[in-house]
């Protein structure tokens, strides 16, 4: 194996890379212990690689619990009184639902899995919103069959499928619009979700014709209105009032034509600071809220993800080996784009720190951590300071608490990672590591193919 170079000292200035000091500071429920290393809680995260391996995606119950708590808290003291309802898509875990769901939270769903994990994990129906751009016949029965609080519509053409479902059904569905604000919540393009060019909502413009059309069809019952301007929101809470503004305006003008608005759904998209975006706090969103949809006389709700799971979770992975290319060294992890897909599809930069208390004292210099797949954008960070590692070295990946395990994939035929709830000092396994075998399963030869079965050993 040829040499690794000596590994330069590299120092941590203004307008660099946050230190791993920095970085740990910022989450309490990652602490660095100088004989277990890196703790998440009350347990080593050497002691969970060693007991189920990685790559494997880490959560800190006290996380979820203590960031569902911040949020409630400051919407009650800015006295915008709004149910929290968990965006399922962030994190479907059951466990972690579950966590939130005995906190109190509500569930914000897209389809009919999440519809079913959140039910799974104790959240009843009347504490969830079904949004969507896209909802199918069967999802809109099933969710009508449920009791769901309230479906979100984005367009004139679902409310007429809806009317005709529920009236099918013989139910009354409860249905807010979801409008479209025209307002550019500054974040990435892949993300944002409240301009006119996106798909989402229906203009706002168009939507007191909609609703009073929803007034007048049999099988809907309008509950108010619903806004999502986009994800990862960082720039100031100004793009909300905006729309929260907008949105305010529209129930005035709604109740004027003598039409019912009973709830607002807020939406979600609060950011996070996965480097050192400074992230708007919820309390200036609470306080956005209130000062515009406060003194309305409705029942308010949002619909955070990244916000409360982010933070809580962890990728934890091991370093393969580390090589050195023809221009930088390459760290590869077992850890790839089919677990965390951010840093590629979004250019999205995730804090990596060491696992070993050793990592932690010894000089670092740049490299590019990757993964084993075939494809360059399978690439976590690039030119960022880190310490040589030895092949079996641990490292954490930070904030990957939301959108991490939900939007991985099977790609290169690895299997999906094994997910991990820690609560205090314990911890447990609450999704099992994907099986080899159960890659295979479910796939099948045509009968006209001859040769072994699938299933059976070569
Ligand atoms: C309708 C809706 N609500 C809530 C969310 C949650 O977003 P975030 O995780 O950014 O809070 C999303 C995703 O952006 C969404 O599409
Ligand atoms: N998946 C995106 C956010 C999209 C939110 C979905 N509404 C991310 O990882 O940042």
């Amino acid at each position: 194996m040829a040499a690794l170079p000596a590994l330069a000292p590299a120092s941590h200035g203004a307008g660099e890379d946050p230190t791993f000091a920095e970085l740990l500071a910022l989450r309490p429920h990652l602490t660095m212990d100088p004989s277990a290393g890196l703790m998440m809680e009350g347990v080593p995260l050497a002691a969970i690689a060693r007991a189920h391996g990685t790559p494997s995606w880490v959560y800190s119950a006290g996380t979820l619990r203590r960031r569902l708590g911040l949020l409630q808290g400051a919407l009650d003291e800015a006295r915008a009184d709004a149910q929290v309802h968990f965006a399922v898509k962030a994190n479907p875990n059951l466990a972690v639902l579950r966590t939130l769901a005995e906190a109190g939270a509500g569930a914000d769903v897209v389809s009919e899995g999440e519809l079913r994990l959140a039910r799974a994990a104790g959240i009843a129906a009347d504490h969830i919103v079904f949004s969507g751009v896209g909802k199918t016949l069967a999802e809109i029965r099933y969710a009508l069959a449920e009791g769901i609080q309230q479906i979100n519509a984005e367009s004139a053409e679902e409310v007429e499928m809806i009317s005709a479902i529920a009236t099918a059904m013989g139910v009354e569905a409860p249905v807010a619009l979801r409008v479209n604000p025209d307002v550019d919540a500054k974040t990435h393009a892949k993300i944002t979700t409240g301009k006119s060019e996106n798909k989402f909502g229906i203009a706002i413009g168009d939507a007191p014709a909609l609703y009073a059309r929803m007034a007048s069809l049999p099988g809907i019952r309008p509950v108010g209105v619903a806004v999502h301007i986009g994800s990862q929101i960082t720039a100031g809470v100004s793009a909300y009032r905006i729309a929260y503004g907008h949105l305010a305006d529209l129930v005035r003008s709604l109740r004027a034509q003598g039409l019912t608005v009973e709830r607002v759904d807020c939406g979600g998209g609060l950011g996070i600071p996965y480097r050192d975006e400074p992230p708007p706090s919820p309390a200036a969103l609470a306080g956005a809220i209130a000062s515009t949809l406060g003194n309305l006389g409705v029942e308010l709700m949002v619909e955070p993800g990244r916000w409360i799971s982010g933070p809580a979770g962890v990728l934890l992975a091991s370093v393969i080996l580390q090589k050195m290319g023809a221009e930088r060294r390459f760290v590869v992890v077992d850890a790839a784009m089919n677990d965390l897909i951010r840093p590629a599809m979004y250019d999205a930069w995730h804090g990596i720190v060491p696992v070993s208390p050793t990592d932690y004292v010894a000089p670092i210099a740049p490299c590019d951590v990757v993964g084993p797949i075939c494809e360059t954008g399978d690439t976590f960070t690039r030119n960022r300071g880190l310490p040589g590692f030895d092949p079996g070295s641990l490292v954490a990946f930070l904030d990957a608490g939301a959108y991490g395990a939900s939007m991985s994939s099977t790609y290169n035929s690895r299997p999906l990672a094994a997910e991990i709830l820690v609560d205090g000092d314990r911890f447990a396994v609450v999704r099992e590591r994907q099986t080899q075998e159960a890659l295979l399963a479910g796939q099948s030869l045509p009968s006209w193919m001859t040769g072994p079965s699938p299933t059976s050993p070569a």
